[in-house]
């Protein structure tokens, strides 16, 4: 059984079409349940790519194949649909909504899929149980989940809502940018193992951005976006330069 849930082949991305690509990834496949590590310095496309993997961004070339469907091939909506139904995203900045309680923050992705709403009530549970849930599962305190405003909770605590608003509906692949960027070292592992925690149950697909190269031994598998564009650069030169010694 073909158990990847993430394909790419010959991948080349830059906004402006007509410059030499900065995101270059000739092949990466990634498996059920597997954590991937995506690598790079600041500015070096990580964002950029995962909004190419969740269909944010179209693609000029190369293929994408999400459970087995290429995004090059289905319309916006369809890719829009592919995000709802089977991703979970934690942005950078959170993108909580300031005037949802937190427990609506949680339950947003369940209004924009039946597929996730389904599968929690296959669980036996109803999507707010299942927000409390993870909440609590998260290290939110009772008080934090039902009393406080988003805008009333600590970077940390925003995040965690952040997490469970990814995880609600159990998607089969979480992408997270960054999301501990603004935390210290002891809060940013412990936030990650909770997060490693929560997928491995689900056993969903975590597609992890960071800068911090020490909590790779965490992960299975890790790229890193500028070395795969630097490789391809440095093959490029060496190819233009044998080409130039044969003629
Ligand atoms: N909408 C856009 N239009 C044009 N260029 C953009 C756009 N968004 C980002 N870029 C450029 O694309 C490049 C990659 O940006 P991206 O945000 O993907 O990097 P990153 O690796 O996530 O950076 P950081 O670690 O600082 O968050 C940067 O040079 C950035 O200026």
């Amino acid at each position: 059984m073909n158990n990847s849930i993430i394909e790419i082949q010959g991948l080349q991305f830059n906004w402006d079409k007509s410059k030499v690509p900065f995101i270059t990834i000739p092949g990466l496949v990634v498996l059920k349940s597997e954590h991937l590590l995506i690598k790079g310095d600041s500015g070096s496309g990580k964002t950029t790519f995962l909004n190419l993997l969740s269909g944010v961004l179209p693609l000029s070339s190369g293929e994408i194949k999400i459970l087995g469907e290429n995004l090059a091939d289905v319309s916006s909506s369809k890719r829009d649909a592919i995000r709802a139904n089977h991703m979970g995203v934690i942005f950078q900045m959170f993108n909580l909504i300031p005037y949802l309680s937190v427990i609506e923050n949680v339950l947003i992705p369940i209004h924009f899929s039946e597929v996730k709403k389904n599968k929690i009530q296959t669980r036996g549970s109803t999507a707010k149980e299942e927000a409390i849930r993870l909440l609590s599962e998260l290290g939110l305190q009772q008080k934090e989940i039902h009393e406080k405003k988003v805008t009333e909770l600590s970077v940390g605590q925003q995040q965690r809502v952040a997490a469970a608003r990814a995880l609600i509906g159990s998607p089969e692949i979480i992408l997270a940018d960054e999301p501990t960027s603004a935390l210290d070292e002891k809060n940013s592992l412990r936030f990650l193992e909770l997060l490693l925690k929560e997928c491995n149950k689900n056993n969903s697909t975590l597609l992890y951005v960071s800068h911090d190269s020490r909590i790779q031994q965490r992960f299975q598998q890790s790229i890193s976006i500028h070395d795969f564009t630097e490789n391809m650069r440095i093959a490029e030169k060496k190819g233009k330069e044998a080409m130039e010694c044969s003629s």
